[in-house]
């Protein structure tokens, strides 16, 4: 059995072939640990903020009023992010705290260049947006991206939208037809992609089958969502290795969940394997409903933090503005921000310091 020393002057490891063709570390002999951007792969790093939407989802403390979720977004965007998930046209009855995304569409002080897609799971979420687009025939702007969502397990399925996986995929094959017919692009996720709250263990070859599919109806990309923050950097690596036997890596996300304290360094795994584009919350907000104990996603403020200065490119994105905007929506929620860095830089902040 492999065991591994913890020591400053880790010794590099015999790896696989197929691990050394992929690999994206380098470990000089009897130096610490680098990271290295190969030549000629992109440095461009796309954060997808999910906050408004896989964020506030989940949060049971308050159902926070749409007029503050435009609010969210209108200064996510002034802060530099440039897809901001903005909402989802779910049933209310399954998920209140996303009842009026209509309104938050309408209201956002929509930039050009910012995308802002929305979660939908079924035709009549659609139908609900396409209400919305004949209502304003002049705001085109509304948003130009749909997202849709299947598990990778069946019980999850259930749990998340009242049937199993095939199912779900049918579904969501009728909403991409549909929203590819309005001339949206079109988004997915697979979830539960490591770990599953019903199930246990998934397995990768699973994921790669749905996301697959997805490809194959029409999505443009698909994001790996580890719900459950489980994972750790080995697994992602594996899955994504899997996974990119049927869809090429550049068609690839990271969504990770922070529960066990991992999302950054899943992310840095991520982008590792050639994933350039991750998702995060600002404040670490959310979770998801149907799993239970997983706490939010990645925090965008530890994530721009980490990749700031390291040689990618996450554009130009202000990070004491995010961490102030994960504080404000934290209060907003009756508690403190879970962002590390944000409570740091806050903290610094108070102290006037630079
Ligand atoms: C999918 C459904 C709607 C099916 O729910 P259902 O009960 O099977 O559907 P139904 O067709 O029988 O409809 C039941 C009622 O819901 C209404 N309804 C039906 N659809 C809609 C709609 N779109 N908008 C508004 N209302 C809707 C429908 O009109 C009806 O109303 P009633 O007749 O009882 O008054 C339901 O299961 C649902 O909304 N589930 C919520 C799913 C959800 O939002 N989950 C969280 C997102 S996934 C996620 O967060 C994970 C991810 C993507 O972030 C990544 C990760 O894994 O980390």
């Amino acid at each position: 059995m492999a065991s591994i020393r913890i020591s400053q002057m880790a010794r590099p490891t015999i790896r696989t072939a197929a691990w050394r063709r992929s690999y994206r570390y380098t470990v000089p002999a009897g130096g610490s640990r680098s990271y290295s951007i190969p030549a000629g792969s992109s440095k461009k790093v796309q954060i997808v903020e999910v906050g408004p939407r896989d964020g506030l989802q989940n949060e049971k403390g308050a159902i926070i009023p749409v007029g503050t979720r435009i609010e969210l977004i209108d200064r996510l965007v002034r802060a530099g992010m440039t897809v901001v998930e903005a909402g989802s046209f779910v049933s209310p009855k399954w998920v209140p705290q996303m009842a009026g995304t209509a309104e938050v569409l309408e209201n956002i002080a929509w930039k050009r260049g910012v995308r802002y897609p929305v979660l939908v799971p079924n035709l009549r979420g659609l139908e609900d947006l396409r209400e919305l687009f004949v209502v304003h025939p002049e705001e085109p702007s509304l948003t130009d991206e749909v997202a849709v969502f299947v598990g990778a397990t069946d019980a999850f399925s259930r749990a998340n939208v009242n049937c199993g996986v095939e199912e779900a995929l049918a579904r969501t094959a009728q909403v991409v037809e549909g929203a590819r017919g309005m001339g949206l692009r079109v988004r997915g996720y697979v979830s539960v992609v490591v770990q599953c709250p019903y199930e246990g263990a998934v397995a990768p070859a699973r994921v790669r089958e749905v996301a697959k599919e997805l490809v194959q109806m029409g999505c443009y990309e698909v994001s790996l969502g580890e719900t459950v923050g489980r994972g750790r950097p080995h697994e992602i690596r594996a899955l994504i290795e899997e996974v990119t036997r049927d869809v090429k890596v550049e068609m690839l996300a990271g969504h990770f969940h922070d529960t066990y304290g991992m999302g950054v360094a899943n992310v840095l795994e991520a982008l590792a394997c050639g994933v350039r584009t991750v998702d995060a919350a600002v404040g670490g907000l959310g979770g998801c409903p149907y799993s239970p104990g997983a706490t939010g996603n990645v925090a965008t403020e530890d994530v721009v933090y980490a990749l700031q200065g390291s040689g990618y490119d996450v554009g130009v994105i202000d990070l004491d503005a995010l961490a102030e905007i994960g504080s404000w929506i934290s209060a907003q929620l009756g508690r403190e921000t879970e962002s590390r860095v944000g409570r740091a830089l806050q903290a610094r902040a108070r102290r006037g310091k630079l």
